[in-house]
């Protein structure tokens, strides 16, 4: 073994760095996870479970949006509502990183936001359906993970909108009309879940999260470098 080799154990000022290197931020690079499911399914209740356990460390796209806002939004965190106008001007300047016309309204993504989070090798978490799902695979490739949330039931899909009692009537009828082509499309994602039990999709969802933290794919140098001291070892 080199003398100035470090051994496990020793405390010498390279295994600060060394702890710093295996940092989870700087071990990997970050990656985009997309969540996608008919509406009332249960993606938005499963973000924001996600959002609240600090130690997922997630972050969250804010979509910007032409819907007008349930009572329940708080503009700028579930969405920044947007004009048309305004919307069709980020569209054409080259601002979204994919867009889409769901439900009869316009939703995109800031890129900019995204490019941050990922930069600092954290995971960012997308709440799209799934032609941005499509989208945002074909433009960035790897650090993609995207999973589609189904309904135990058609029943309970509705029974889900109605309780939630957010949209009118007719908003309700247009989403599960839509809701049939939305769940045709589950062979497009890497991970389905069946949202009966809340706590048990959730479970589930955080160990797609942990397991994909690990992939080997998403390796950066620094472990290169962490592999390298190891065979320096005894
Ligand atoms: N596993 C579950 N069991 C029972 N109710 C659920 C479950 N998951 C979510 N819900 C409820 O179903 C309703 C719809 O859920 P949510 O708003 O999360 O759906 P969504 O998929 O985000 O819909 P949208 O696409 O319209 O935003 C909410 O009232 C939520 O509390
Ligand atoms: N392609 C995109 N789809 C998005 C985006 N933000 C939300 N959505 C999807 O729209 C529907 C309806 O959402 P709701 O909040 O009006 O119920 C749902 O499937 C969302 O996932 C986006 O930026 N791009």
């Amino acid at each position: 073994m080199p003398e100035d080799a470090q051994r496990v154990g020793d405390a010498a000022p390279g295994d600060v760095a060394l702890a710093e290197t295996l940092q989870d931020g700087a071990r990997r690079r970050g990656f985009m996870l997309i969540l996608s499911s008919p509406s009332g399914a249960g993606k938005t209740t499963l973000t924001r479970m996600l959002l609240q356990t600090k130690e997922l460390d997630l972050t969250l796209s804010i979509s910007v949006t032409t819907r007008l806002r349930r009572s329940s939004e708080v503009d700028g965190i579930h969405y920044s509502f947007i004009s048309r106008k305004k919307f069709e001007a980020m569209r054409d300047g080259g601002e979204l990183l994919e867009w889409a016309e769901v439900h009869g309204n316009c939703y995109g993504t800031p890129r900019e936001p995204v490019d941050k989070v990922l930069a600092e090798g954290r995971d960012v978490l997308f709440d799209i359906d799934y032609q941005g799902a499509q989208q945002v695979r074909q433009k960035t490739g790897a650090d993609v993970v995207t999973i589609f949330i189904l309904p135990p039931s058609m029943k309970e899909l509705r029974a889900r909108l109605e309780r939630r009692a957010e949209d009118p009537p007719d908003v309700i009828a247009k989403r599960l009309e839509n809701a049939r082509n939305e769940i045709r499309r589950w062979t497009q994602y890497d991970y389905v879940l069946v949202n009966s039990d809340l706590q048990s999709t959730f479970r589930e969802l955080t160990a797609i999260v942990t397991a994909e933290r690990s992939r080997a794919v998403r390796s950066t140098q620094a472990i290169g470098a962490f592999v390298e001291s190891l065979l320096q070892q005894d």
